[in-house]
């Protein structure tokens, strides 16, 4: 990278949001002299104090961003994608080069067609974490939608100061993937939050909630709780594969659970074999497990119950429905850890963290057929997941809103906690990412 470049390329960002900033404050920090931000026109006035120490310079709206800058990126809402690139797209500085960081592409490359001029390239990309999350070494997409080669190593250059790792994609395999690794799995942590509030509990006070991968479940599903409705909103209902994939998630779910009240232990350990065979079966000898150690995420814990008063066997029908979910769709869970985010690689190492220990496996079938006093858990799981798969199928953003801030309320005194464990766990995992195989 010249300095030259550094220090005359206009770089400017659409929706001064979290990924906004992250962004902005990224690339200022690595050097780019000229970066600009704008937001919706009503916060300029504020925007400019958030950002009168910085080099970053503010903007009143869209169109100043879109005549002056030389590569700009779209970061708001993917419900919005298409009114704000329908508005600010044709503005565009002639030769240069658009894409957005919403969490699904297709609309999003739809919109950047549809509307910019043609002869300005399009370059999206995807960071597959949040803002708080240290970029290094995370998955960063990068869909090359017409570019030449010029302007495509252009975009790599800027974006290299994140020090991610880059996954070149179409936005069709993209969508794809994260159908899989990210909407899915949300749809299951969400249903767990939904679960406990609908039984009037908080998990870190439950012994069959606590300790070891009970607290990812715990930590996670808080984490998502305390993010932005629309982020997962969007992701799920806008992407058309992912509906499907949550709809079998619903459906894996039910289907165990009708087992478990018959007590069909023959039939229910037959079919969970089977998706464990297929999802873990074809490991290697030497596969370094995700999460290394159960015991290291005892750490993580929101509980205050002494570590012996606490462990119970638990059912983990989230995690049984999840596999049976994979091998009912014939997914391959570890093919998309190119694309994980850390709550999949999360969810995927509590997963195989079950499926590879005997033991554990087994105590987790037996309470799921005969605990009986654990079935208003599952039971109440069972019509959670239901309920979000009926939400994001429906495709309302409204109806999914209602349904996250119901909950989200529900549990919103211990987000300042669960976030800083969150972060720690998070920390810890990915700093165990490169000891990993099979990836
Ligand atoms: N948060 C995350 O973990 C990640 C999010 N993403 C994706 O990145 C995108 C941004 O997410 P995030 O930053 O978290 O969301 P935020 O809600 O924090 O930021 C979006 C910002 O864009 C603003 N905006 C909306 N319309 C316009 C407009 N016409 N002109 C200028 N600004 C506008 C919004 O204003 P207002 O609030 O008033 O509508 C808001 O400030 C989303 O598509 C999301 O899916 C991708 C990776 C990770
Ligand atoms: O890790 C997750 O799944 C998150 O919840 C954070 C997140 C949200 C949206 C994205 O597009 C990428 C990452």
């Amino acid at each position: 990278m010249s300095l030259e470049e550094k220090e005359t390329i206009e770089l400017g960002i659409i929706g001064a949001g979290g990924m906004g900033r992250f962004y902005a404050q990224r690339l200022s920090k690595a050097g780019w002299k000229r970066v600009h931000v704008c937001d919706l026109p009503d916060k300029y006035e504020k925007l400019k104090e958030d950002f009168q120490d910085s080099a970053i310079n503010v903007l009143p709206d869209g169109f100043h961003v879109s005549r002056r800058c030389d590569w700009i990126m779209y970061a708001v809402e993917a419900e919005h994608i298409a009114s704000v690139v329908a508005k600010y797209g044709p503005a565009t500085k002639m030769g240069a080069i658009v894409g957005g960081q919403t969490s699904v592409k297709q609309p999003e490359i739809d919109a950047l067609t549809k509307y910019l001029p043609p002869d300005v390239h399009i370059v999206s990309c995807h960071s597959m974490h949040g803002p708080g999350v240290d970029p290094r070494g995370q998955p960063l997409v990068v869909i090359r939608q017409r570019a030449t080669d010029e302007k495509y190593d252009l975009v790599l250059k800027i974006l290299s100061c994140f020090e991610s790792n880059f996954v070149h994609l179409s936005a069709e395999e993209h969508d794809r993937i994260t159908a899989d690794t990210q909407a899915v799995t949300h749809a299951a942590f969400l249903s767990m939050g939904s679960a406990w509030k609908a039984n009037f509990q908080f998990p870190w006070l439950i012994p069959h909630f606590v300790g070891g991968i009970e607290n990812v479940k715990v930590n996670v599903a808080m984490r998502i709780y305390s993010n932005k409705w629309h982020v997962y909103a969007g992701l799920a209902i806008m992407n058309p594969i992912a509906k499907v994939q949550i709809a079998q998630y619903a459906r894996s779910v039910a289907d165990l659970f009708k087992l478990m009240i018959q007590e069909k232990e023959q039939e229910f350990k037959a079919r969970i074999k089977a998706a464990g065979e297929y999802v873990f079966g074809g490991l290697q000898k030497d596969h370094v497990p995700i999460l290394l150690s159960d015991d290291i995420l005892d750490e993580f814990s929101l509980s205050k119950m002494p570590k012996e008063q606490q462990r119970q066997p638990n059912s983990h029908l989230s995690l049984l429905a999840m596999v049976d979910c994979w091998y009912t769709l014939r997914l391959s869970p570890y093919e998309h850890m190119v694309c994980q985010t850390p709550l999949f690689r999360l969810w995927m190492g509590i997963t195989e963290y079950l499926f590879r220990n005997p033991t554990m496996l087994e105590d987790s079938i037996q309470a799921a057929l005969y605990r009986k006093e654990i079935r208003p858990d599952d039971m109440e799981f069972v019509t959670c997941a239901r309920g979000w798969a009926e939400s994001v199928s429906l495709g309302s953003m409204e109806g999914y809103q209602k349904r996250f801030t119901e909950t989200a309320e529900y549990f919103e005194d211990r987000y300042s906690e669960s976030t800083i464990l969150g972060n720690n766990m998070i920390a810890m995992i990915s700093k165990n990412m490169g000891k990993a195989t099979n990836e």
